[in-house]
């Protein structure tokens, strides 16, 4: 499944950069990366994000570079990183990567420019330059301003040499037409759709696999193939393609194929009137015109005509909302079996499907070959949840999972692989440094080998490099890019949090700011009722936020461990996982959370209960 949407935040939580380390820091504004929600595997983030990708998987791993100590320059390991991350970082917008790495260290506080190394020097910070000192200086300055002058906003941006040849290979949306370490897999899709192109119904097929392992690609390219066999031998065989997390009702899964159906039918009925008019004209001229046709007389062809349009009346487009959903299934059913035809229909995210309104698309889909007198229908699901079939009654599980395939993570070495495949396409000749593709590959290795983060992170890296104007993509540009995309995540993910929980994990982030670390359940509670009486919201009880602060340590946005404090029986340890600066303007971002004035009070009270 693809999607575009671009958080627009920055920035690290996993401790693997140093705070101090210019190379880390992020830009806030740029927009580049699609992660969040996807990587939201509450197992590989938060408390686990913290340790170096694993390097050691698979033959010949020992070559790729450890993320934590490779590189001279770059984002080292740091415990306490997050805590005290360099302001610079927070409301900067498009800052640091202007800069390259390094670049803030030449930022001056006092608002003087310093051009840095190489660059030309000024400082008027005292006031006690003269005219005759600063004579070649200011000359200097006013011959770049007349440059500036001529060259327009984006002549800069353009002027560097850009480092993508096609960036557009590295997006979501593009599907790869070569699929390393995915061969078995599509081998196999192969062997059974290919009944379908002898105009028998395949078998219906469920595809498994964890986030970013391949499966609509796959599934995707497997189509196109047999689309393009089924045009090169004329067989009547058509891919249906639904995205159930948006297509997510019985309702709006029958009428857009209903829709789709009808489309095609109207097509294929405007062919033939043409052909049909064609035949009349020459049949009025010449009767002989007929011969070898289905057709007798002029007359026929009129009547055959005459069915065809109104066929054409007949047929009307399901709207989005308002129909009884049998009206909606009878006029899919009517349109799909119009004519001769195998339809492959494939459901992606078929979990979030059932997840939202059961298991009723699946039984009629399932059921229909039964009543279809001239088509066939074959369904293709793909899901990342293992477990949604326990969901199914039993008839459907059985029906749709006559064939399964598993799709398994990739480990680093196959993610270098892939990542070299897309960038020979998306990048210019060499500008990559060696260690990039090994760097980006152990980082989405660490992420459940997810292609996607690999991806992401490539082409994340060479958006910072552009826009520092670097000829390269660097080491240091694929930890920036790390930073960037994990603090998207968080922000996301924060941003999104029900107000109760985000109290919650505000009033653990007071007590943090406030010095108070492996906070305990109580003394959250305590802040958490004072911040709702402030703003007027509903006291939920101890145990309630027990649980939320459960939810937060399944989102990996906190730590929640339990003790054992021997005879004073166990108790939970929360910590913060995930920046404390971004997380809390993140919180003052809802409007809600944003009326808190002064803090400060809530957190005495820390010591007054
Ligand atoms: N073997 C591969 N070769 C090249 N690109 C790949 C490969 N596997 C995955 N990709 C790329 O990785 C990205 C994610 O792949 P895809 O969307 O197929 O994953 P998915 O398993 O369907 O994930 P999800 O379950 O999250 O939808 C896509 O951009 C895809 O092109």
């Amino acid at each position: 499944m693809t999607r575009d949407d671009e958080p627009e935040h920055s920035s690290n939580d996993d401790g693997t950069d140093d705070p101090s380390d210019v190379a880390a820091h992020s830009d806030e504004n740029d927009d580049s990366t699609r992660s969040e929600g996807r990587s939201s595997d509450p197992e590989s983030d938060g408390t686990g994000s913290d340790s170096a990708p694993d390097l050691g998987v698979g033959p010949g791993s020992e070559t790729a570079p450890d993320p934590v100590s490779t590189g001279t320059t770059a984002a080292d390991t740091d415990e306490g990183g997050r805590g005290d991350r360099d302001d610079d970082t927070d409301g900067r917008v498009g800052g640091d990567a202007d800069r390259g790495p390094g670049g803030d260290a030449d930022r001056d506080p006092g608002g003087d420019t310093d051009a840095g190394a190489g660059g030309t020097s000024f400082n008027f910070g005292s006031g006690s330059r003269s005219r005759t000192d600063v004579d070649l200086d200011v000359d200097e300055v006013l011959a770049d301003e007349d440059d500036e002058a001529s060259t327009g906003l984006f002549d800069d941006l353009l002027s560097g040499e850009p480092i993508f040849e096609n960036k557009e290979v590295l997006r979501p949306s593009y599907t790869p037409h070569e699929l390393p370490h995915r061969k078995d897999q599509i081998n196999k899709m192969a062997t059974i759709l290919v009944s379908a192109l002898r105009g028998e119904t395949p078998s219906n097929i469920l595809i498994y696999g964890k986030t970013g392992t391949g499966k609509t690609a796959s599934a995707k390219f497997v189509s196109q193939e047999l689309e393009s066999t089924s045009q090169k031998y004329d067989v009547p065989c058509e891919v249906e393609y639904i995205n159930c997390e948006v297509t997510d009702t019985q309702y709006r899964v029958l009428a857009q194929l209903a829709n789709k159906f009808i489309e095609k039918n109207d097509r294929v009925i405007g062919d033939r009137l043409d052909d049909l008019r064609d035949l009349r004209s020459a049949a009025t001229d010449d009767e002989g015109a007929l011969e070898g046709t289905e057709f007798g007389s002029v007359a026929d062809v009129d009547d055959r005509i005459a069915d065809l349009e109104s066929d054409r009346e007949e047929m009307e487009e399901v709207p989005m909302t308002g129909w009884p959903t049998d009206r909606v299934y009878s006029t899919f059913f009517d349109a799909v079996d119009y004519h001769e035809r195998v339809v492959v229909i494939m459901l992606d995210e078929i979990d979030k499907l059932v997840e939202k309104s059961g298991d009723d698309t699946l039984y009629n889909l399932s059921r229909m070959n039964s009543e279809l007198e001239n088509s066939r229908i074959s369904i293709m699901g793909i899901s990342n949840d293992l477990k949604f079939t326990d969901f199914l009654d039993p008839r459907v599980k059985s029906s749709l999972g006559e064939e399964e395939i598993v799709f398994p993570p990739y480990d680093a070495n196959q993610l270098r692989d892939i990542l070299q495949h897309r960038s020979d396409i998306a990048f210019k000749p060499d500008a990559l440094t060696e260690d990039v593709i090994p760097l980006c590959a152990a980082f989405a290795a660490q992420e459940h080998g997810d292609a996607r983060r690999a991806l992401d992170l490539l082409r994340t890296a060479g958006e910072l490099a552009e826009r520092s104007q670097a000829d390269l993509v660097e080491e240091a540009h694929v930890r920036q890019a790390q930073d960037k995309i994990e603090l998207d995540r968080v922000v996301e993910v924060v941003r999104t949090l029900p107000t109760q929980s985000k109290i919650v994990l505000f009033s653990i982030i007071l007590l943090e700011q406030n010095g108070v670390h492996n906070v305990n359940t109580g003394e959250v509670f305590n802040i958490y009722k004072r911040l709702c009486e402030e703003i007027d919201a509903d006291v939920l009880t101890q145990r309630r936020v027990t649980d939320l602060i459960s939810e937060l340590d399944m989102l990996g946005i906190v730590n929640a461990v339990v003790v054992s404090k021997g005879r004073y029986g166990r108790t939970k340890e929360i910590s913060l996982s995930v920046p404390i600066d971004e997380t809390e303007a993140v919180l003052l971002s809802d409007s809600r959370l944003g009326d808190i004035e002064d803090v400060q009070p809530f957190v005495q009270a820390r010591f007054d209960n």
